[in-house]
């Protein structure tokens, strides 16, 4: 039997968030890099022959037929931004470990995600203007997107990893559809307040200008470190644990109709 091993505790699924933190602040700095550059999400502006909507969508829609079809949503760590028509993958099938219940597939937060991004994020940490790169700029939004949904849907296994270590805790308040204890349960202040703290860190340490001249001096960064702690506290945080308590909740169907599901995940 090839399948892998479930590998996921609380622990590696934190230290997993803290990975992706850095993915998330070079993602961060490499948008930054670019105005706003609107044209990129106007439809109006492009019009591409046999496609409907902008740049950005043209970007990404072909950009995950690409990479859908060379395996990337294999991994259930990863969800499309636009699942629907999506080639299937022509690579030998990884097997990845079944840790997660079938239904959390269902659950895939990247229409909000969108939303989030562009009324939201973008406005809090790129200039305005524009300059002409727009390919480009549809390339870094994509790369910033798809590192920012992995970090939130990374809450399904977060979700999954607490439950299977303290199953007794979990049960009673699925079944009672108790959302609020639930998200109490799930909730670590001690965990979320050093996630903003190091973020900021990490997001100086990364976006200093280094040269060999100077030593390295603070004060300019190439994005804004309290707005990098400001993203992770209004937003990724908060969504992390909506995906969280979905998971959770949706986790009664199991309960009632498996009963023997919770012994069976050892
Ligand atoms: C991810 C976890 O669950 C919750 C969400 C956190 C986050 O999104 O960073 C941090 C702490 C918890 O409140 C965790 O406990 O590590």
């Amino acid at each position: 039997n090839k399948m892998a091993k479930a590998q996921y505790t609380v622990d590696s699924a934190r230290a997993s968030l803290v990975r992706q933190e850095d993915t998330i602040i070079f993602a961060l700095i490499e948008r930054a890099r670019f105005p706003l550059n609107s044209p990129t999400y106007n439809q109006s502006y492009t019009s591409i022959p046999q496609f409907q909507g902008s740049l950005l969508d043209f970007v990404i829609s072909n950009t995950e037929a690409m990479q859908s079809k060379a395996g990337r949503y294999i991994n259930p760590e990863e969800n499309p931004f636009i699942p629907t028509n999506l080639p299937p993958s022509v690579v030998p099938r990884y097997p990845f470990s079944q840790f997660l219940h079938p239904a959390a597939a269902l659950i895939n937060m990247n229409k909000e995600i969108w939303k989030l991004y562009f009324n939201e994020l973008l406005p809090m940490f790129v200039a305005s203007g524009d300059d002409g790169n727009y390919a480009q700029t549809a390339v870094t939004d994509l790369m910033l997107l798809q590192a920012i949904s992995r970090r939130i849907h990374y809450g399904k296994f977060v979700a999954e990893a607490k439950f299977r270590e303290a199953p007794q805790g979990y049960e009673p308040l699925i079944r009672g559809r108790d959302r609020e204890a639930l998200m109490k349960l799930l909730t670590s202040v001690r965990v979320e307040e050093m996630v903003v703290k190091r973020v900021e860190k990490k997001a100086m340490v990364f976006g200093q200008e280094v040269s060999l001249d100077h030593d390295v001096k603070g004060g300019t960064y190439k994005v804004d470190p309290s707005v990098v702690s400001l993203l992770y506290q209004k937003w990724l945080i908060p969504l992390t644990k909506t995906v969280e308590s979905r998971r959770e909740c949706r986790k009664i169907k199991t309960l009632n109709y498996n009963p023997s599901f919770v012994k069976r995940i050892d």
